[in-house]
């Protein structure tokens, strides 16, 4: 098998296909307790729940017990623990990324806090036709924003104007402001606004890089639920009304779609580092780091130090033998197998067959 782009390479393992739960890692020789196999550094996008962003930091995530931290960054909506944090987030968002952070922050700041709650959990995940349906359904109105935004375009930059001066393309209409502005009168959800911003930023910024994330396990499904897929829709019309100009061509359906379906069964969980990761700050996607598969008797622990992942070998690992990590938190994996094999199914779309569930 060719290893996949953005996939890790070592002397220790490699990546090979598995006749039932995908593409896996395995030792290729015999490996001492704690050694270290991995780091993965590569964090594409990332969301830091907002209810956290005053108490993680933007960038390294690091958490006070609770404290707000020394810097905050009000235009971006993002505070950070030093101003080294701070100048490296500014410098990885670049100029594009802070205007845009800074557009989202003022929708946001000011919205009624129902917009943020989360909805039931419990309902069912959207299949791929009303998937389909509810991005074409918002075709008609993308397309009338995107004409609205053009003319502002055209009033900023006249010299692409026509040579007697008319806009060129089509002609900016009371519908298309209407359009504009019922896209900013919908609810907005915060934090999947932050997960496009994010995601989009991440294809602007590094377009090259691409290619590590499609490379990932798909998810054809991965909204949790019709509310979650609508709220995504809504960022989209959103995101296409407020943006910097050079971002739009970037903000599709297509594009935000392929993001979520590789992060939904690839992100990591950015956790407290103290008391059995208690706390979710958000999550993130690290390619590298994505081609562990899961064990609920895991051989390799992992470590988040800062903005990598860190992973060791837990005890002694044979030649040829799967190096997995667990998917579950430190609650999830104390549950019996059949409550395991619900909560893996629910997040993670899979039966789990490891050894520990199979009994071997
Ligand atoms: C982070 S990816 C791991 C790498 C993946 N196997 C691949 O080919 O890219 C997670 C996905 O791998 C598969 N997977 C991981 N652990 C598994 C397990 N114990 N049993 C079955 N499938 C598993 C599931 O499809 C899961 O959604």
């Amino acid at each position: 098998m060719q290893t996949p782009p953005g996939a890790p390479t070592s002397s220790l393992f490699a990546i090979r296909d598995t006749p039932h739960s995908g593409r896996a890692v395995f030792a290729t020789s015999f490996i001492p307790a704690d050694t270290l196999l991995l780091r993965a550094d590569d964090l594409t996008l990332s969301v830091l729940l907002r209810e956290y962003r005053r108490e993680v930091c933007g960038q390294c995530f690091g958490y006070e017990y609770g404290r707000d931290l020394r810097i905050r960054d009000a235009a971006v909506g993002f505070s950070f623990c030093s101003e080294e944090c701070q100048t490296a987030w500014r410098a990885e968002q670049s100029e594009i990324g802070v205007q845009a952070w800074t557009k989202v922050e003022g929708l946001v700041k000011g919205r009624s806090k129902e917009d943020d709650d989360m909805v039931d959990v419990d309902l069912p995940r959207p299949r791929e036709k009303e998937i389909q349906e509810s991005w074409a359904g918002a075709k008609a109105q993308a397309s009338l924003i995107v004409v609205a935004r053009q003319g502002e375009r055209d009033r900023l930059q006249p010299s692409t104007n026509g040579a007697n001066g008319a806009a060129p393309g089509v002609q900016v209409t009371k519908q298309h402001r209407k359009a504009l502005q019922k896209a900013l009168l919908q609810p907005v959800s915060p934090d999947v606004m932050t997960f496009c911003v994010s995601g989009l930023l991440w294809k602007y910024n590094k377009p090259t890089e691409w290619e590590r994330v499609m490379a990932l396990a798909k998810d054809a499904t991965p909204y949790h639920n019709t509310p979650d897929l609508k709220a995504f829709v809504n960022a989209y019309l959103h995101l296409l009304a407020i943006l910097p100009l050079p971002l739009l061509p970037l903000c599709t359906p297509e594009t935000l779609f392929l993001l979520s379906s590789r992060d939904s069964h690839n992100s990591f969980g950015i956790r407290s580092l103290e008391d059995d990761g208690s706390e979710f700050f958000g999550y993130g996607c690290w390619p590298a780091a994505s081609y562990f598969n899961h064990s609920c008797g895991p051989n390799v622990e992992k470590r988040r130090v800062g903005r990598v992942w860190e992973f060791r070998a837990a005890g002694e690992v044979e030649e040829g033998e799967e190096l997995c990590i667990t998917y579950l938190s430190g609650e999830e994996r104390k549950l019996s197998r059949g409550k395991r094999a619900v909560v893996l199914k629910r997040n993670w779309g899979f039966a789990c067959g490891c050894e520990r569930c199979e009994g071997i």
